[in-house]
Formats: C-alpha cells, structure tokens, sequence
C-alpha cells in the first residue's frame, strides 16, 4: 500500500492503488462484473474496446456523434471502478468548462459515488490550478490577474500609441492577433528577438510592441490566456521537480475534441506525459513526497497514459493555432499507440449524416469516412431563403413554435450563426414573437463596462500590481482625476521605481491640487481597507484555509458603497445607467450565489471562475429556453433541432477567410459540425439581404449549399417573397440561381441584379415592419397600451386578429392573438407593431 500527497486534499496524504490493491482488484473481479458490466453495457464493440484498452496510448478517432465523448467517460469511470486509478490520479481535458461539468457528472452517475479530486478541466482551467500553486516558481504573485481580450486590447493601444506604431499600420488587434499566435507556437520575445528581420521596420517594431507588452503584465502581475498555457510548459520545463509533481500525479490522461490543440498545448500534455526520471524519483523521495509502488523495475515512474479523441474533419481553430498535425502524427509522437475507429453515430438520422457526409467529402487531404446510423432516414432537412434577415429570422421563430406546439423543449432548440452581429434580426423577431431565448456568449455580462469597473475594484484588491485594474477606476465614478493627473502617478512611478498603486498612496508629494490629491488617497485608503478584509484569521494562515476572511460579496459590496459606484449611476440622468445600476447589483447577487456555492473560497477564487467562464459555459440545459450561438461555441453540443442561420457567401464562409489558404476548408468543417449538432431536424436558412456594417447588401447562396445532394431538402418559400413576385417559386430554384458557375460568375451577377431590384420593390412595399423603422431610425414603443381578452388589434404583418389573454407585467406583459388568418401568435405589447381598433 502507498500513499501519495494529494495536491487537491489539504489534509495530505492518500491512498494510492498499488500492486496488492491490484490482485485484490483481480480476485474480487469475479464480483464487481456486473459493476464493469454496466460501464460497457449499450456499447458497440470498438467502443468498449477503447473502453477497456490498456495501454500508453490510445487514439480514437472518429466522426461527429460516434461517442467519443461518452467513450472518454466510460473510460475514466471503468479507471476508477476497477481501482486502477484513484479519481485524482486522472486529469481529463475538454473543451469548455460546461463540458467539464457534463463529464464529472456522468462519471459520477456511471460511479454511483462522487469522484473528488479528478480534474476535469479545459487546459485554461488545468493551467490556472498549477500555475496558482507554482506561481512563485516563475516569478509570479499566484494572485495573478488574468487578462482577456479586451484587457489586451487597452494595453496594446497604449503601447502602439506611445511608439507612433500606428504610423507603419499597427492596430491592437493586429498585434493581439499576431502576439497570440506567437505564445500558441511557444514563441517568447527571446525567440522572436534571435529571429528578427532587422532590416524590415515592421518587424523591429513589432518586437518593440512584444517587448513592452510582456514587460507591462510582467510588472502588472498578470498573463493573458495564451500565456496560462505556454507559462506552464515553461514552467514545467524550467522546473523538473514541480514537473515531476504532476507528472506523477497524473497516471491517467484523456483530452476530448484533441483535433484543436494547438502546439502550446499538445507540448504541456507532452510535458505531463514523460515519465519521472529516477534521479528526480530520488530527489522526491527525498523531499519526503512519496513515490514507492509508482516506479517500475529502473527506479523511473512512468509517463502516465494518455488517451485522445478528436475528428480531424472538425478542427475548427486553426486561426488559434490549432494544429490537425497533431492527430495525425500522433503515432509518430507515441509509437505503439493503439488506434480505435468508431464508426456508427448514434445522434443524428440518416438524412443529416447524408447532408454532413456530402459537404464534408469535398475537402481535399482528409480520410474519408462516412457517417452512418441504424435509426433510419428522418425527416428531410428544411431549407428557406428569406428576403431580408428578418424574415429569415420569423421563419426561424415560426418554425419553432412549430416545433414547440409539436412537443420539443425549447432547450432542445438551437440557433446557429457564423458571427455575433447575425443575433440582432433574430433577437428582434424572438423578442417579439415573445419566444424565450438565451444568447450563448454573445455581449457577455462580464464585458460590459459597468461590470468591467466593479470587476477592476476587486482586481485591484487582490492584485495591487495591476495597474490596468487601478487606471480603470481611478476616474470610476468621476472623482475629478483626470488623464494628466493619471500621467502624473504614472510617470511618478515609473521614475521612482514604483508600482502605480504606490504612487497613489503618495499622492501628497506630486503636487497636485488638494481636492484632486485627497480624492486619489481615499481611494487608495479604499483599495487598502478592501485589502484588509482579505485576510484570513491567526487559524485560518495557520491552515492554509481561508478562514476568517470576510467573503467575496462583503467586499464588493464594502467597495461599491465606498466608491458610490451604484450611487452614482443610481442619481444619473443618462437613462440608461438605471440599468447599469440594475446590473452591477446583479453582480452582487452573483458573489452572494459563489459565496453560498462554494464555502471558504477566495477572492482570487471568484475571479478565476469569472476569468475562465468561456462561451459555451452560460449554457443552462435546464432553462426553458431556445439557444442562440454561433458555430464555434456549439462544438460538441447536440440538440433535437438546429437552425443553421445565414448560409451565405461572405458569412459562410466568412469573407474574412474565403480567400486564406486552407480558409474554405475550415469553414465547410465549420459548417459540418454545425450540420452534425443535429438529432432529429436540420433547417438550413438563408437571406436574399442583409444590413452589414450599416449597409444593406445583396446576400448570395453559400456554395456548401450547393454540396448537399436535392433530394435531402425541403425547400420552404419565403411569404414575403412570394407577394413582391406576385407568384410561388419555389424556393429552391430560387437559392440555387444564386450559384454561378464560380465566384464572380456572370449569371450570379445577372441574378443579383435582378434580386436586388425585386428586393427594392419589397422594402418600399412594406415601409411600416421593422425594416423601415431601422431605416428611419424609429423605436417603437407602444407605452402603455392597455389591451385586455376580446380587443381587436391589428399587426402591420399578420392583419387583424382577437386578443385572447394577456400575461406578463409592465414592459414584459405579452398578448396573445389569434389572427384571422396568421394564427396564434404570442406579442410582446411594448414592441410590437400592432394598434388597438
Ligand atoms: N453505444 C451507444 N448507444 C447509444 N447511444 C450512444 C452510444 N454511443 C453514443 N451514444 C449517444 O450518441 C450521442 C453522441 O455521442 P457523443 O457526444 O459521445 O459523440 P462524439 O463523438 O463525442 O460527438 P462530437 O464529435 O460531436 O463531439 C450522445 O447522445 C451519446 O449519448
Ligand atoms: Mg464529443
């Protein structure tokens, strides 16, 4: 019997499975049948085989909706049930913290017991947890902020702006852009400095701008995302014995959707998966960590076994980094490794897998694979071609109340699209069809501004280095501190080797007025009063908990009233920041929710989960709500049914990277997970227009559409359409005119033309529906409409109609209609276009 120190149980030690636990695992095998009976039992043969695999490496690859996923947590499950492993022994990557949850959940079903101590993570997460423990290995405060995209973003702008880098065409986000796929390729300023072209000024200054950046969250304590992963390879490189730690730790290592690593990652699961050498093993044993029943006959613990599942015709984040090489010279990288192909899916019918496997074909360079199911044909898949992005959207509303009436959950509903701006039509029409919805990650609550400056007060509290945090509220609410004053801190520190927060705290010596100058102290003071309240108990710093510290909602809410940030907002006249009040008090509500939720965490604690909550993570299975995402957040998700939205040129693929090498690949990959999200019914839709960047455009057909075989659609004619033409073409001619014979092709040309006059006609035909208010710029508002069961109402598009009930209350009350000839309809009073007759 060993035991091994457990990182994630602060009372030490544990039992680790040794050879005797083993044979006593053996003898009791006859017993425990049926429990491994169960963890095979609905499996196929190639699953259970990946199941029961035994080996240093394993690799399945297969198609969407094959069970890769559910085949990584029979896997973890039969690790465990069969005393192999100890649940922490097992680290197993996914990709969204969601899917995390999903996995730890259906191990525990499988378990029939809690598996404490497994991580289930993505690699941010996985990388956060080592890195805070490690951080002052690397030089690091382990309260290190995490910076996102837009905090990047603010520094870059500084930077480009203090170098006159804009002059040779530098823009934050071209040097975000560039930085990040430079940290992906564990590239350093080091790296990229030996390899400059000093006789190209672009590149000179772009090492200046790599230099200065580094420099600033260096000196800020801070790392952005790309670094969580890249500085923990280095630090596992740097370090072999805190390497040899996890090394050891982890006996089990499994990575779901491994098509998207990029090389930053695939090097840190190559760094958690070499075996500890036994002059370390040695050296650990020395230091007291307990190695014994963990090496083999040469003194060496052996590199954990890694098992990885991806499908290369998914691998949509090349623009990361992604690297397809990755699967395929995997047998290279772990030679012996044993290769499971899955084969069936047991998502989808047999129409979408049709759909799926004809787009997918035309990619050159890949395997090919068909995907197939017993479960027959289903339902055709549903094409329309809208005239303009709103009546796309009304038919994607129609059809899922449709839907709805027919039995499906909203939450079994979702709505894909290629790029955030796509949710506008559609939240317009949902909103006034009065269907509930959910956007996944879209303007997400932490990015807007008012939650952003609470969110600085308590990086500024936990981490007084961080000067971007402090610079944020240094004027938030207005204390009368203004950009030369901010200079002024600035340059103090900088010449007397400060940190910014020091420099605040001597605000008395920069010679500022005394208003000004009381105003920065009482911040600090503010900050430092906050800072106070961090501090755990004599028992808690000699435990290591965190007792005694006062809890996260305590601090916000020390800090707001201390600053009057709600105050401020609350005795505004700008409308607008009631709401903002309203949310930053939704903030509260969230660390009272984490305090409840998770007892004796910290500070840092809350502003990790918040740092790391990606896209896919706000999704809440739960609710009764439709999901709108776009198709890189639905990866691995699956729903009853799926609208795939804007199947365009110019969307799908993007403009962005139809002219990339390797672009309209990534995009039709982009557009075959989409299609496989699919169960029971795929709608494919599209618009004749669509208002991009304030301009109204002609939209043509995606030429993947032109990929999916006829028969497997049905295509649904457009209503309005069909009365500017005055006829009932059917849509599908329609769409397919759009495809020339290539791009630029004159008879798309010819179409454009056509449609677009015709398109004309329709707009000025209708200049009472929400199109013509965004063009005039009007909001409708109907106040306070009073309508109660039995008014009459008439609708600019569904005519005259006898309201049957009225629900909801103040902005949110909803009539429900039953038009004379567009049947029942659910109106949001406040929006809709309707009059009272
Ligand atoms: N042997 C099986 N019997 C019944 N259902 C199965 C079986 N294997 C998988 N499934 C179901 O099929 C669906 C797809 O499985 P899963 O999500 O694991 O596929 P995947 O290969 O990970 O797909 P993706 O590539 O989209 O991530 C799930 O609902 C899963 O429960
Ligand atoms: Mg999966």
């Amino acid at each position: 019997m060993t035991l091994i120190l457990d990182p994630d149980d602060p009372t030490g030690w544990r039992e680790a499975p040794g050879a005797a636990d083993r044979e006593r695992a053996d003898e009791a095998r006859g017993a425990r049948h049926a429990a491994s009976d169960r963890l095979t039992a609905g499996l196929n043969p190639q699953q259970r085989e990946a199941v029961e695999y035994r080996g240093p490496a394993l690799l399945i690859v297969a198609g969407a909706g094959s069970g890769k996923t559910r085949v990584l947590t029979h896997r973890i499950a039969s690790l465990i049930d069969g005393r192999e492993a100890w649940p922490s022994q097992i680290l197993a990557i996914t990709f969204t913290n969601k899917a995390a949850a999903e996995m730890r959940e259906r191990v525990e079903a499988l378990l029939g017991e809690a598996a404490g101590g497994m991580w289930i993570s993505t690699f941010h997460s996985a990388c956060v947890r080592i890195l805070r423990r490690e951080a002052e290995a690397i030089g690091l405060s382990s309260t290190f902020t995490i910076y996102d995209s837009a905090d990047q973003r603010t520094i870059l702008k500084r930077i480009i702006k203090e170098l006159d880098a804009d002059t040779l065409g530098f823009t934050p986000a071209s040097a975000q852009a560039k930085i990040s796929k430079l940290k992906n390729e564990l590239s350093d300023v080091e790296s990229y400095a030996r390899n400059v072209n000093t006789s190209d000024p672009n590149d000179v200054m772009f090492l200046e701008i790599f230099r200065q950046y580094t420099r600033r969250l260096r000196d800020a304590s801070a790392l952005d995302f790309d670094d969580l992963i890249s500085e923990t390879v280095y630090l596992f490189r740097a370090f072999p014995k805190v390497a040899a730690l996890y090394q050891r730790r982890f006996r089990h290592i499994l990575v779901d959707e491994y098509q998207d690593t990029n090389h930053a990652q695939y090097a840190l699961i190559r760094e958690l998966t070499r075996p500890v050498e036994p002059d370390v093993v040695a050296e650990l044993d020395a230091h007291g960590v307990l190695v014994r029943g963990l090496t083999d006959a040469s003194g060496a613990i052996p590199g954990a076994s890694l098992t990885v599942v991806g499908d290369s015709d998914q691998s949509i984040y090349a623009f990361r980094g992604a690297d397809i090489r990755n699967i395929v010279e995997f047998e290279r990288d772990f030679p012996g490794a044993k290769v499971v192909l899955l084969e069936q899916n047991y998502r989808s019918t047999q129409n979408i897998l049709s759909a799926a496997n004809a787009v997918i074909s035309n990619n050159f360079d890949r395997k090919d694979k068909k995907l197939w199911t017993a479960d027959g044909d289903g339902d055709k898949i549903t094409g329309y071609t809208g005239y303009s992005a709103h009546d796309e959207a009304q038919f994607v509303a129609d059809e899922i109340e449709a839907l709805h009436r027919a039995g499906v959950a909203y939450r079994d509903i979702a709505v894909f699209y290629r790029t955030n701006a796509q949710t506008r039509a559609l939240e317009e029409i949902f909103v006034r069809s009065a269907l509930p919805y959910r956007v996944v990650g879209g303007t997400k609550f932490y990015e807007r501004a008012e939650i952003k400056d609470a969110m600085a007060y308590l990086i500024a509290v936990a981490n007084p280095l961080d000067e971007l945090a402090l610079r944020r509220i240094l004027n938030t609410p207005k204390r009368g501190i203004g950009p030369a004053t901010e200079t002024s801190i600035a340059s103090f520190a900088e010449q007397n080797d400060l940190s910014f927060r020091q420099a605040m705290r001597a605000a008395d010596g920069l010679g500022l007025g005394p208003k000004i100058t009381k105003a920065i102290l009482d911040l600090a003071t503010l900050l430092d009063a906050a800072a106070a309240m961090l501090v755990p108990s004599q028992k808690g710093i000699d435990e290591g908990t965190n007792e005694g510290a006062s809890k996260v909602s305590d601090v916000l809410a020390f800090l707001i009233e201390g600053s009057k940030l709600v105050e401020t907002l609350r005795t505004s006249r700008d409308p607008q920041d009631e709401t903002r009040a309203e949310n930053v008090e939704e903030l509260v509500a969230q660390t009272k929710d984490f305090d409840r939720e998770n007892p004796g965490a910290s500070l840092v604690d809350f502003l990790t989960q918040v740092s790391l909550v990606a896209a896919a993570d706000e999704l809440d299975d739960a609710s009764g709500t439709v999901s709108l995402m776009t198709l890189h957040t639905a990866k691995g998700l699956e729903y009853h049914a799926v609208f795939l939205t804007g199947i365009e040129e110019g969307l799908l693929p993007h403009q962005m990277s139809a002219s990339e090498p390797g672009g309209p690949a990534e995009e039709r990959r982009l557009f075959y997970v989409g299609i496989t999200r699919a169960r029971k019914r795929l709608y494919l839709s599209l618009a004749m227009s669509r208002a991009q960047f304030g301009e109204v455009s002609v939209a043509m057909p995606s030429r993947y559409l032109q990929e999916i075989p006829d028969e497997l659609i049905d295509w649904k004619q457009s209503p309005g359409m069909a009365n500017s033409r005055g006829g009932n073409q059917p849509r599908a001619l329609n769409a397919r005119r759009g495809f020339g014979g290539g791009a630029g092709g004159g008879g798309a040309w010819g179409t454009r033309d056509r449609d677009l006059e015709r398109f004309s006609v329709t707009k000025s035909a209708a200049p009472k529906t929400e199109w013509a208010n965004r063009v005039t710029g009007t909001v409708r508002d109907n106040g306070d409409l009073t309508l109660e069961a039995g008014d009459r109402i008439r609708h600019t598009d569904f005519g005259e109609g006898t309201v049957r009930q009225v629900t909801g209350e103040g902005t949110k009350r909803i009539a429900h209609v039953a038009f004379d000839s567009a049947g029942q309809k659910k109106l949001l009073i406040k929006i809709a276009p309707i009059e009272k007759l």
